[in-house]
């Protein structure tokens, strides 16, 4: 059964709903720029509501120690998310943390899949996202996809994960095309950039479960 994570919650009404359609991964943002930014206050309030079988994913960028430690700690993470983090790093902050460590891997071409090696001795999994445009305020949650076809036959090195413009009317496609174990979405089961909507989470969720 393939998994799915709902990224950039921050009400309780559409994490409820994340939960009630069986997500197996919720994630919260931690990075200012982002509409879907969660102050730690309410990540924790949030996190409360998430029953244990649910993991609670922290995405950032680059982060530092005291930011990463504040929100594992606010957030109750069971994972942490990084992106644009190179790959000492990303294997530092699995070390510090302690929890499962997903590397987002940034995909435009089949050139981009070469990063994917030398992430295997630094992360836990890695998430295959579009890569977004030069100077864009964000790494991901823009809505952006990328050629699922370059997937085709890949050697992944780690378990992984599909993400960049899912949505409830594409996602079964992309889990036939590539096989994917787990899906990611956030601007997907928006209405608009940090507003979740709670029937678009619940028609991804059918459609994953599909
Ligand atoms: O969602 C954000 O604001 C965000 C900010 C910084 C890094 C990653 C972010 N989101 C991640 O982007 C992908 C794809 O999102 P989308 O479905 O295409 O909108 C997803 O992994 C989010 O976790």
């Amino acid at each position: 059964m393939t998994g799915a994570k709902i990224c950039g919650l921050s009400d309780p009404a559409t994490l409820d709903a994340a939960v009630a359609g069986g997500a197996s991964n919720v994630g919260f943002v931690f990075f200012a720029p982002s509409p879907r930014d969660l102050p730690f206050d309410r990540a924790a309030g949030l996190a409360a509501r998430v029953p244990e079988h649910v993991g609670i994913v922290g995405v950032f960028v680059d982060p530092d120690d005291a930011l990463i430690d504040a929100a594992v700690a606010a957030g109750s993470l069971t994972a942490i998310q990084l992106h644009k983090t190179a790959p000492p790093r990303i294997a530092e902050l699995r070390r510090r943390t302690g929890r499962e460590t997903w590397a987002a891997l940034a995909v435009k071409t089949r050139a981009d899949l070469d990063g994917a090696r030398a992430l295997a001795q630094a992360a836990d999994r890695i998430l295959y996202d579009a890569k977004t445009p030069e100077g864009a305020a964000l790494p991901g949650g823009m809505g952006l996809r990328f050629d699922w076809e370059l997937l085709r036959g890949f050697a992944h090195p780690l378990p992984w994960a599909l993400s960049g413009g899912l949505d409830a009317g594409n996602v079964g496609e992309a889990i036939e095309r590539t096989g994917a174990p787990l899906v990611d979405v956030s601007s997907g089961v928006e209405t608009a950039p940090g507003v979740k909507d709670a029937g678009k989470i619940a028609a991804f969720l059918k459609a994953v479960r599909r």
